[in-house]
C-alpha cells in the first residue's frame, strides 16, 4: 500500500488532567476522502488542530507528506490546506489580500496568486467582492473565501472542519464534488462533519471518536459489520457510539 499522506501514531492530547485524544493512530491514504465523526466534545477539532500544527500534542507524533508537524512546520503546512469550523480571518482584509498571504507563504508569485485568486474566487461567485473587506461577508461568504485560500496553493492534503455550515445548497453540492475531485485526482481529504448523510455518500472511510477514542475507522461496509446494524451511517454511528434514541431523547427533553 502507498505512503499515507498524513499520520497522526498514538497521539494523546490533554488539558490538565483532562484528555481529549488518547492514544489515537490514523492514516490519510492518498486517493481518500476520510471522514471525521463523533458526538459533540468526542476529540475532532482537537484532533484536526494537532493535526494541522495549531495545538501540540502531549504525546505521540504528527507527520504530513512525510514531514512532522512538529519539527518540520514549514515543510508540513506547505503540504496542507485547512479550512478551520467558522472560517476565522483578518476582518479588515480582502478575500485578495488573504489569498496574496497564502500564496506568498508557499511560495506561489503575487502573478500567480492574483490570477488564480480571481479565478476561484469567480467560481465561487464572489468575483465582484475579492476587493471588500472579510469582516463585512456574511458566514457563507467567509467560509468560501477560506476554501479559495486552503486550495490555492494545490496542498496535498485538504483538511475541512465542518465546512458546509453556511454555504447554500448549490454550494454544498459544489463543494462535495470538489472533494471527491481532490481526492480522485490523487490528493486526500480529511473531513470533519455532524452531517451523516453527506459523510456517507463523499466520505471513502470514516474514523470513528467518541470520549477521546478511536472507536474505528473503515468504510461503511466494515463499520456495519462491527456496530452489528446494517443501517445509514446514522444508525451504525448510534450504535458505535452507543448515542440514546434521538426521538425518545426529545420526548425526555420536552417532559
Ligand atoms: N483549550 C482547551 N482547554 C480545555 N479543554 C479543551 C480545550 N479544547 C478542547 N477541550 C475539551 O476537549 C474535548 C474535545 O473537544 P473538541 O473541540 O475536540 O470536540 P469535538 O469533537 O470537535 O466537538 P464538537 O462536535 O462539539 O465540535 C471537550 O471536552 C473540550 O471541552
Amino acid at each position: 500500500m502507498s505512503e499515507p499522506i498524513a499520520s497522526l501514531s498514538t497521539v494523546t492530547k490533554s488539558f490538565g488532567d483532562f484528555v481529549a485524544v488518547d492514544d489515537l493512530s490514523l492514516d490519510v491514504r492518498p486517493g481518500e476522502v476520510l471522514g471525521l465523526v463523533g458526538p459533540n466534545g468526542a476529540g475532532k477539532t482537537t484532533t484536526v488542530r494537532m493535526l494541522c500544527g495549531l495545538l501540540p500534542p502531549t504525546s505521540g507524533t504528527v507527520s504530513i507528506a512525510g514531514h512532522s508537524v512538529t519539527d518540520e512546520p514549514m515543510a508540513a503546512r506547505r503540504a496542507l490546506g485547512y479550512v478551520p469550523d467558522g472560517a476565522p480571518m483578518y476582518p479588515n482584509l480582502s478575500p485578495r489580500q488573504h489569498l496574496m498571504l497564502v500564496g506568498r507563504l508557499h511560495g506561489l508569485t503575487d502573478a500567480e496568486a492574483k490570477a488564480e485568486g480571481e479565478r476561484l474566487m469567480g467560481h465561487l461567485d464572489l468575483g465582484d467582492r475579492i476587493d471588500d473587506p472579510v469582516g463585512t461577508f456574511s458566514r457563507g461568504m467567509r467560509q468560501k473565501t477560506a476554501l479559495a485560500c486552503a486550495i490555492l496553493p494545490r496542498p496535498t492534503l485538504l483538511v475541512l472542519d465542518e465546512p458546509l455550515s453556511g454555504l447554500d445548497a448549490p454550494s454544498a453540492s459544489m463543494l462535495k464534488a470538489v472533494l471527491r475531485g481532490w481526492a480522485d485526482r490523487g490528493g486526500a481529504v480529511l473531513y470533519t462533519s455532524h452531517l451523516l448523510d453527506v459523510v456517507e455518500r463523499v466520505c471513502d472511510r470514516v474514523a470513528v471518536l467518541a470520549k477521546s477514542k478511536l472507536v474505528t475507522v473503515g468504510a461503511l461496509s466494515d463499520l456495519r459489520a462491527k456496530s452489528g446494524s446494517d443501517g445509514t451511517l446514522e444508525e451504525v454511528f448510534r450504535a458505535l457510539t452507543a448515542t440514546e434514541d434521538p426521538e425518545a431523547k426529545a420526548k425526555a427533553l420536552l417532559g
